[in-house]
This record gives structure tokens, C-alpha cells and sequence, in this order.
């Protein structure tokens, strides 16, 4: 059966998210949000639209205020600037892609590494090392020189993923990567998300396409209304009575 408990599972998770409740006016997006994430282990945040899933994201990231709950890096207090975050190691992709048109490919991935000295190193030379590997590891090497808005969505995706990547994140947030995306490309993402994950990345994801979730996620955590009614391992989340009515139901309707 799934463990519906609020314990964290992991002794000591890099990300713990301990009773997030965020309110927005009287709207309660998120309450008593309990979950957390071990070190390269990826964990899925599935639930229907409007669940909370992007709130958990942006209260993680410092954008939302908080009612109530604690976010903790390694047992540390969340840093709640974009750079804080960055210099502790986390890495987030936005649904809207966030790329900026006329700049290239391989411009895009210097950004983070002028800003996390630590992670990819300040001198060019190292930044280029860096900058190549990833476009090698993303199949991105032919498009370094092209500018973002020149490219298909599904290269465009890529783009924001190696983004991401970059600067060796040891969190990635992942908020819908597989959104869009065809089916051969969706085979390439998880190849990509293993790989970070048993470099021992941890990985947490929001995503819709259900069959990507429970082939990938080690755990997943359900959301629905803003409350956590599901957690466990894919196959016996996918079984719970509660999901399927909240959100596998509905999917599978439609
Ligand atoms: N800035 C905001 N102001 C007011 N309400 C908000 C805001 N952001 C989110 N909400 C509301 O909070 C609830 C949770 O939204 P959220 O975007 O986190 O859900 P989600 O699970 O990510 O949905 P989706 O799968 O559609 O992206 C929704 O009712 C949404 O309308």
C-alpha cells in the first residue's frame, strides 16, 4: 500500500519540504505539504491542473511567501534568491521555457556558469569545457552557434535543459519536461534524467505525461486541492484507489 505517512524517507534528503502551506488571498494552494528528495534519487510531483505542483516549485525557489513550513537544502534553510539558490547547487526549468530570443545555444548555457563561480569555474576555458560537454551530452553540438528562436520546440526543450545542466546542479527541478514533446524525444529525456540522477543528481519532477512519471521517478507524490493524498513507489501509487479518482481517472478518461 502507499505510505501516506508525512515522515521524510529519506534520512538525510538533500531537498525537505516539511508543511508547506502557501494561501493565495483565500485560495489555500498549498496545505501541510510534507516530501522530500535523497540525493540521486528523482522523485515525481504528479496531480491534476491547479493541484499546487508549480507552488511547491516557486515556494522551493523563494517566489511565493510562505503561510506556514520549512524548505531545507541538506538540512540548511533554503536560500530564497535565484543566485543563493544557484551557488547551492540548484538548477530549475520553467514550462514556459524562459529562453531569450536572438541569443545562441551555447550563450544560453554561459549564463549560469558566470553565475556559479563553483560549479563551472570563472575562467573561459573551463566555462567552454564545460559548455561543450553538455551540448555533447544534450545532442545539441550542431545547433551551439544557432540562435534559440531559429529552433524547433522539441531542440528549444533541450536547450532549457542543458541550461539547467550547466553549472552541475546537485537539485533539479524539473516543471514539466516532457510536455510536448514527441515520443522518441521523451525516450531521450529520460535517458538524460538517469544519467544526471545516477551522477548523483537529485531530481525533482512536475509532469502530466503520466507513462514518462512512473517510468523514470524512483518515488512519487501526489498532489490534489493542495494536499498531499498519495506517495510512494510508482506502482503502487498508480493502484491507489484515491489517484485514480483524483488524477489517473481523470487522465485515463481523456
Ligand atoms: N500567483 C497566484 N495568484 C493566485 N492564485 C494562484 C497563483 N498561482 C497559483 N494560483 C492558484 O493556486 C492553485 C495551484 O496552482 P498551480 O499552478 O501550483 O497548480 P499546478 O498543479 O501546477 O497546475 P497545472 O498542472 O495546471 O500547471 C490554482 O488554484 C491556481 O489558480
Amino acid at each position: 500500500m502507499p505510505d501516506r505517512t508525512p515522515t521524510p524517507s529519506s534520512a538525510d534528503p538533500r531537498l525537505a519540504v516539511d508543511g508547506l502551506t502557501v494561501a493565495f488571498g483565500g485560495l489555500v494552494a498549498l496545505d501541510d505539504v510534507t516530501f522530500d528528495v535523497g540525493h540521486g534519487e528523482t522523485v515525481a510531483l504528479i496531480g491534476p491542473n491547479g493541484a499546487g505542483k508549480t507552488t511547491v516549485f516557486n515556494a522551493i525557489c523563494g517566489l511565493v511567501r510562505r503561510r506556514a513550513g520549512a524548505i531545507r537544502l541538506d538540512g540548511r534553510p533554503a536560500p530564497r534568491t535565484s543566485v543563493g539558490l544557484t551557488a547551492a547547487g540548484v538548477a530549475r526549468t520553467l514550462q514556459g521555457l524562459g529562453l531569450f530570443d536572438g541569443m545562441t545555444v551555447a550563450e544560453h548555457l554561459l549564463v549560469p556558469l558566470s553565475r556559479a563561480p563553483r560549479a563551472g569555474g570563472t575562467r573561459a576555458g573551463e566555462a567552454s569545457d564545460r559548455v561543450a560537454q553538455v551540448l555533447d551530452d544534450l545532442d545539441l553540438t550542431a545547433e551551439a552557434a544557432r540562435r534559440v528562436d531559429e529552433l524547433p520546440y522539441p531542440v528549444r526543450k533541450r536547450v532549457a535543459l542543458a541550461r539547467a545542466l550547466a553549472a552541475r546542479p546537485s537539485l533539479l527541478l524539473l516543471d514539466e519536461p516532457a510536455g510536448g514533446l514527441g515520443s522518441d524525444d521523451i525516450d531521450a529525456l529520460a535517458a538524460v534524467v538517469r544519467k544526471v540522477a545516477a551522477d548523483g543528481c537529485s531530481v525533482l519532477l512536475v509532469e502530466h505525461r503520466v507513462d514518462f512519471v512512473m517510468g523514470l521517478a524512483d518515488r512519487v507524490v501526489v498532489l490534489d486541492f493542495g494536499r498531499v493524498i498519495a506517495r510512494g513507489a510508482p506502482a503502487d501509487v498508480q493502484t491507489d484507489p484515491a489517484v485514480e479518482a483524483a488524477y489517473l481517472g481523470v487522465t485515463a478518461a481523456s
